[in-house]
């Protein structure tokens, strides 16, 4: 081995550093475009069982290292189908993206590590409320994304790339009817306004009430699928919504809004989890009181 190393029972070679990297690098990738959606669950799954089978294979337990390998070989055609449309994209940004480009891997360590230990995304509180406000006043319609830890690449590569500081003034503009950027939604994350004309995911739910139309339907899948949340505001009646974790509260004051955004930004706090939490017993009283309804009606 080339200028090798020992580490007690274990030779490390140059050569094995370098793999090393390449892996990490190759995995942060993989995660970070992964993170917030459900098929991290799935690709950690899968990950896990691949470590197992690394074990089994090790300690030479051959009928469990059998039955995982059979499994592997099926898995590996199993991911390619699952992910189809993760690897193109992948794919794209491993051919897009450069190591001096704003996007790569040092520089989303260190924006992780500053979005850690800064608060400064409050900030954009006001002016987002301010034209929500305004924005429901003159039933103006308005899907608007938060993340806190992703900027959804996925989704905002389906619109128009921003990248521009939130300010009141430039959200009116987007959602004003005559913008052609009005159609689709806006996602923030990182105090910017990363992309506009986003189209999501739409929710399959079927106790989503009738008056809800496409663009609460969207907010809704929205929320199923990522770690985000979600404002609505009505074109038909300015009534504001909020969807999160695949709920939605409906007929929200903009002081309950501004509340909530608060509490997603800062999620780490008691009070916001506590919030959380009645949000989903409530969600759970209120599909419960559906089905005894349809099932009264049934009789
Ligand atoms: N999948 C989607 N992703 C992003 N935006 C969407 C999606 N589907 C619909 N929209 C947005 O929602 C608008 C249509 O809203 P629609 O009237 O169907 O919704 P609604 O839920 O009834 O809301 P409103 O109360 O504002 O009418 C579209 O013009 C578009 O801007």
């Amino acid at each position: 081995m080339i200028l090798g190393f020992h580490i007690g029972f274990l030779e490390v070679g140059w050569v094995d550093l370098i793999d090393i990297f390449f892996v990490t690098i190759l995995l942060y990738q993989v995660y970070k475009l992964m993170r917030g959606s459900v098929a991290i669950k799935i690709f950690l799954g899968f990950l896990l069982l691949y470590l197992i089978y690394l074990v089994v294979q090790a300690a030479n337990m051959e009928l469990v290292s059998l039955i995982l390998g059979q499994f592997m070989g099926v898995g590996v055609i199993a991911v390619i189908i699952l992910f189809q449309q993760e690897i193109r994209k992948f794919l794209l940004l491993i051919g897009r993206t450069t190591i001096f480009e704003e996007g790569n891997l040092f520089n989303n360590f260190k924006q992780l590590w500053r979005e850690k230990f800064d608060e400064s995304h409050l900030t954009i509180l006001t002016p987002l409320i301010d034209a929500i406000k305004t924005m429901s006043g003159a039933n103006t319609g308005a899907l608007i994304v938060f993340s806190k830890d992703s900027e959804l690449k996925f989704f905002a590569d389906s619109g128009d790339r921003m990248e521009a500081i939130v300010s009141k003034r430039l959200i009116l503009a987007i959602f004003n009817k005559l913008s052609p950027l009005h159609d689709g939604a806006i996602i923030i994350n990182n105090n910017k306004i990363v992309a506009a004309r986003c189209i999501l995911p739409v929710s399959e739910r079927d106790d989503i009430p009738a008056m809800f139309g496409l663009r609460h339907r969207a907010a809704i899948g929205m929320s199923e699928n990522t770690d985000s949340l979600v404002v609505i505001v009505s074109e038909e009646t300015g009534q504001l919504t909020i969807a999160r974790n695949g709920g939605y509260e409906h007929n929200l004051s903009t002081k309950e809004v501004k509340s909530r955004i608060y509490d997603y930004l800062m999620s780490d706090n008691k009070k916001a989890k506590r919030r959380n939490e009645e949000a989903k017993k409530k969600l759970i009283k209120e599909a419960e009181a559906t089905s005894k309804i349809s099932s009264t009606t049934d009789a």
